[in-house]
């Protein structure tokens, strides 16, 4: 089974909104980023993001804190993926690490010209 993708981010100015804290399109980004790679480990196809279902945000996560994202890989369909992400900030002075958000992200593998294309399942990972 694949593990799950991680990725951090630390939280800087450019990224922020006007209360010191990560902007919520740059989060949902940051958390389709980390859906990509893990649909791109799981298809080894291009992937293309078809839907984000339930984001949530439940804390705000402050500037100069470290944002950690997992990637896990939820369910397979054909030629679908689907990804949940959660996020977790921790700072970086202190070992205490809380969840902030969740997503669920669809994604898609697609050729050259964009159409889907099959996926392995789920199962076939274990081999
Ligand atoms: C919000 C966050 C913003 C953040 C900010 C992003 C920042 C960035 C970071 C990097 C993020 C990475 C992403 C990089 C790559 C792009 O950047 S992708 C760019 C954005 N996405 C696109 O342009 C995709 C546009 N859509 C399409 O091309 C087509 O609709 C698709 C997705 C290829 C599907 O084509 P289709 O002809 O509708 O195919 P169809 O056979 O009906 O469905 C194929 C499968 O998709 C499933 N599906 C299709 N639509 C949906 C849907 N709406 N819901 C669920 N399943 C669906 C079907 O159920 C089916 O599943 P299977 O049964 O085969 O498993």
């Amino acid at each position: 089974m694949t593990p799950p993708t991680t990725l951090t981010e630390i939280i800087l100015p450019d990224q922020a909104n006007h209360y010191g804290t990560l902007f919520g399109g740059r989060g949902l980004s940051l958390m389709a980023r980390a859906a990509f790679v893990a649909a791109s480990r799981h298809a080894r196809a291009k992937v293309v993001l078809a839907a984000c279902h339930e984001a949530r945000f439940e804390a705000p996560v402050p500037l100069g804190s470290l944002f950690l994202l997992t990637a896990t890989l939820a369910q397979v369909g054909r030629t679908s993926m689907r990804i949940d992400v959660s996020g977790h900030c921790e700072h970086p002075e202190e070992s205490r690490c809380t969840s902030v958000s969740q997503a669920t992200f669809t994604m898609v593998a697609v050729d050259d010209a964009g159409r889907p294309v099959p996926v392995p399942p789920m199962e076939a990972e274990a081999r």
